[in-house]
């Protein structure tokens, strides 16, 4: 894989580089709640634009159904940005159309702008190559020169991730280097116990991951959404809470194979529930209750890990050497259901050991819960993208970039 200092020792003064991001971050209202995925592509960036480059960058937001929405604009993404340079950042209303053309036209050496939500074009995350391949041309003809430094979305066989580099010189960014660099680690010598804790709400993307954590981890540790279908392959009943119906019988077999391997797969002993998913925005109290994960009501929804399984994954956590955590406990973003990834996140800063965060909402849960990012041996930009890593599998986006 090239990387952007070789591309920098060639020269990019006045080359137009297309630079795939991940810029999908948390926001409320439009306003932005955490932008450490922003932050974490400012060394390319302004390497890039120092060089004199025309910086084109280019991400997703959130998964809008190929159409324009403005509650996905990547707008509010490219003003701070521009904070964070401390220079202009132009934005472009589309993506390959005439504001794209006319934005990236009128960039000056050095400076930088900003493209539109990829995802308003239904070619980019399109399952037909040829639809895909289209995209992926218009998007060429805007760029010389292609740096991937998204690594929150190498996991996806996207036009801007996997077909753009093969149409230009591609090279990876300082992120996705660094994020490959220290995920290698978790899947060389772990030191043990090795330790991982899931949760989080992309359940059927994320599951598969057991399958090679069982022949890896010491103990697999499971809450957020990700728990309620475990509990109902026991066999409880877990009343409307998040439920992958349809993977029941793989978690079932998931349950047994750790008990015959001897991995221990640890589940909530006990939960909040509430009637109804929280207001994220007024944050207003809500109505809750603490119930044993085999006794959650029908007509209540499982949003937190409850005290009892907190003090128990705090205690398995608590000697471990090696930890990688994705998804938080609960719903974070509300008060009443934060307590769970709280004690997760304070067990790992009490860790000894090597300990990783990956993911867009878990890495923002331990920044805006209010801890020191440097308590964390390494805070990953990628969920999804870091568990198909540790599962060993090719990832669209790193394999584009080899030679
Ligand atoms: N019990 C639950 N029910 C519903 N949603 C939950 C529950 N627990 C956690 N969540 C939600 O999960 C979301 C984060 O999940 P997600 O799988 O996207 O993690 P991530 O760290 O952002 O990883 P990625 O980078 O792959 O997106 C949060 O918004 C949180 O509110
Ligand atoms: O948040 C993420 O994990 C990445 O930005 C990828 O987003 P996606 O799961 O919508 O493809």
């Amino acid at each position: 894989m090239k990387t952007i200092d070789e591309l920098l020792a060639d020269g990019v003064r006045g080359k137009r580089v297309f630079v795939r991001a991940d810029l999908n971050v948390p926001l409320a209202d439009g306003t932005i709640t955490d932008d450490g995925r922003i932050r974490a592509v400012l060394p390319t960036v302004r390497a890039l634009a120092d060089a004199g480059a025309k910086v084109v960058v280019a991400s997703h937001l959130g998964r809008p159904k190929g159409a324009p929405d403005p509650a996905f604009s990547l707008a509010p993404a490219a003003s701070r940005l521009g904070e964070l340079l401390g220079s202009d950042v132009a934005f472009a209303t589309d993506t390959v159309g005439q504001s794209a053309a006319d934005t990236v036209a009128g960039l000056a050496d050095g400076r930088v702008a900003v493209l539109e939500n990829l995802r308003f074009n239904p070619g980019e995350t399109a399952k037909d190559d040829t639809e895909r391949g289209a995209f992926a041309d218009r998007l060429a003809a805007l760029a010389d020169v292609y740096v991937g430094d998204g690594f929150g979305a190498v996991h996806r066989g996207h036009a801007s991730v996997y077909d753009l580099p093969a149409r230009l010189p591609h090279y990876a960014g300082y992120l996705i280097a660094t994020e490959v660099g220290v995920l290698k680690k978790l899947t060389d010598d772990v030191k043990r116990p090795y330790v991982v804790a899931l949760g989080g709400a992309k359940v059927s993307d994320k599951l598969a991951v057991i399958d090679q954590l069982l022949g890896k981890a010491d103990r697999i540790l499971v809450g957020g959404g990700m728990a309620y279908t475990f509990l109902k392959a026991k066999g409880y009943e877990v009343g409307i809470s998040l439920l992958q119906e349809d993977q029941v019988p793989v978690v079932q077999e998931y349950i047994r194979r750790a008990e015959a391997q001897g991995v221990e797969l640890v589940l909530p002993v006990d939960v909040v529930v509430s009637r109804e998913f929280p207001d994220l925005k007024a944050k207003a109290p809500t109505e809750h209750t603490v119930v044993d994960a085999d006794k959650i009501p029908a007509d209540q929804e499982g949003l937190d890990i409850g005290p009892r399984t907190r003090e128990l994954y705090a205690s398995k956590l608590a000697d471990a050497e090696t930890v990688f955590w994705n998804g938080p406990m609960g719903v974070f973003e509300h008060p009443d259901y934060a307590e769970g990834t709280k004690a997760v996140a304070r067990a790992l800063v009490g860790a000894g050991g090597f300990t990783v965060v990956g993911g867009g909402d878990s890495a923002a849960a331990v920044r805006t819960l209010g801890f020191d990012e440097n308590a964390f041996g390494h805070i990953s930009t990628g969920g999804g993208a870091s568990l198909e890593y540790l599962e060993g599998k090719t990832l669209p986006g790193l394999a584009a970039l080899e030679d």
